[in-house]
């Protein structure tokens, strides 16, 4: 099955996407129709419109020069590959299969490190497996990862003993630390940010194709600290099973030292907010003449910049990539069809997924009229759950956390919503990292309030650690799982 705007696309050569450099920064390019809507549209049209939650940047010149510098760089991601993820959104929003997004609330300068990439891979990894193993649909797995920086912000400033300063807005803003220096919007952080992120999908593919993800592999994917947990004896028994199926398929025949069976396909996605940065990437296939952003394969735009005029639904509906829109309670049916219509004309399967983010409450109460609206619309998306931003709470002692109960109740709100609409809960888009981090309270690892402090590392949002991801892997296995019929696990 592919897409129609697919089909029609003649095959390109990875190669075919880096010609045609946008200019932006004196505004010289001329705009290009594009083919999605019938305003005119060019990777600078969105400046003719509110663009929230953008930085200021106090020198005019430096922004240019960065812009400039970031115009030159090799794209990130090449058409081909983008395609491919469309072409799996477009199966899963017809019920066939289950989207497993993850990774940091924001990347930081500070935590980059082989062994955090590497640890945050291998959990999506296992859960993809608890995920694909236990409902028996392909899993289409999309990190966080290399690129996630930029963050949206509820305060402008943030106080602390009096003084006011610029809150921190993402490593490729400003950065973290409570001084007027580190919280100036500095544009060169977005080469910075280009070049940590060009290291890490280095490395992502590398561990995607060169071994590191072979099945047969799977017992030493362990995580120290799951180990002795129960989510860590359960991953186990799993790998047990999985072991065995691999054995019965080796001993009839088939030959599991394939690519099948040693390698995964692996997506970039990033909250699509800074778009300097995103304009900069974004580049033009001479073949077909779509222009795609290649900062990520698939880009999604934030509860807080989805604005139906705003610069950032400008920016997005003019590229080719897959887009999501987060959804929280206050979105009305009539709102998200609106914004299906802006981000996605054409209407065509996988383009567009809405990440749904309100908190088990709301979400019983709000998600059937946006199902209704969405299937009396004929619309085609992908319905992804966000458990984790409509649950944030701040402890006594001024902590950032989010309750694993809590965590799991709206998930389990989104299945249940989902099986009385008759619609695909297509998949789930949590903040987590590999390592034992103490960010979030409950779940099999019991982090209390009083022990976040001990190793409480996020940049901004807290995640879930490795044992707490692992265990929600599990909870949306069963659930698939009866809806495919299958036997309880
Ligand atoms: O990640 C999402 C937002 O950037 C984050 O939740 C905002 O947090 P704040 O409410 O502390 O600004
Ligand atoms: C900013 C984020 O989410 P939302 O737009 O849903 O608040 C995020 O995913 O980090
Ligand atoms: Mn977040």
């Amino acid at each position: 099955f592919v897409p129609s705007s697919l089909k029609s696309t003649r095959p390109t050569s990875n190669l075919s996407m880096v010609s045609s450099v946008p200019k932006i920064a004196n505004g010289s390019t001329s705009p290009s129709p594009s083919d999605n809507g019938n305003r005119e549209w060019s990777p600078s049209s969105w400046k003719n419109a509110v663009a929230k939650q953008m930085p200021v940047y106090d020198d005019e010149e430096e922004l240019e020069n960065a812009v400039k510098r970031l115009e030159g760089v090799a794209p990130l991601v090449f058409a081909g590959e983008v395609r491919s993820l469309h072409e799996k959104l477009a199966r899963v929003s017809q019920g066939q299969g289950f989207v497993l997004m993850g990774g940091d609330c924001a990347e930081s300068f500070k935590e980059f490190h082989v062994n955090h990439i590497r640890d945050t891979f291998r959990v999506i990894m296992q859960m993809a497996l608890v995920m694909t193993f236990g409902s028996s649909m392909p899993v289409v797995k999309i990190g966080r990862m290399a690129g996630q920086f930029a963050k949206p912000r509820s305060e402008p400033n943030e106080v602390i003993d009096g003084v006011s300063l610029p809150s921190y807005r993402g490593d490729n803003v400003n950065g973290e630390e409570f001084t007027p220096e580190a919280r100036r919007n500095d544009p060169n952080r977005m080469v910075d940010a280009y070049y940590q992120s060009a290291q890490t999908l280095n490395i992502l593919r590398a561990f995607s194709t060169g071994g590191f993800a072979d099945i047969s592999r799977l017992h030493a994917w362990n995580l120290d600290f799951v180990e002795g947990t129960e989510e860590g004896s359960r991953y186990r028994l799993f790998a047990g099973k999985v072991d065995e199926s691999l054995r019965f398929m080796k001993a009839i025949g088939i030959d599991t030292s394939k690519p099948d069976f040693t390698s995964v396909d692996f997506y970039t996605a990033h909250e699509c907010l800074l778009l300097p940065y995103e304009q900069a990437l974004t580049r033009q296939d001479s073949l077909t003449g779509k222009w795609y952003d290649c900062s990520a394969h698939m880009l999604w735009v934030g509860e807080r910049t989805r604005d139906l005029d705003g610069a950032h639904l400008e920016f997005t509906r003019g590229i080719g990539n897959p887009l999501g829109v987060k959804i929280s309670d206050k979105c009305t049916p009539e709102e998200l069809i609106r914004i299906i219509d802006t981000m996605n004309p054409q209407n065509i399967p996988g383009k567009l997924s809405i990440i749904v983010r309100m908190g088990a409450e709301k979400l019983r109460k709000n998600l059937p009229g946006l199902i209704r609206a969405v299937q009396r619309e004929g619309k085609a998306v992908v319905w992804i759950s966000d458990p984790v931003h409509g649950n944030t709470r701040k402890t006594a002692s001024g902590y950032k956390t989010r309750d694993f109960d809590n965590i799991r109740a709206e998930l389990r709100a989104f299945f249940d919503v989902h099986d009385e609409m008759g619609s695909h809960p297509g998949g789930v888009h949590i903040e987590m990292t590999g390592e034992d981090v103490t960010e979030c309270t409950g779940g099999v690892s019991d982090v209390t309030d009083d022990t976040l402090k001990h190793r409480y590392n996020t940049a901004c949002d807290p995640r879930l650690n490795g044992s707490q991801a692992l265990e929600l892997a599990f909870l949306i296995a069963e659930r698939m799982r009866l809806r495919t019929g299958l036997p309880p696990l």
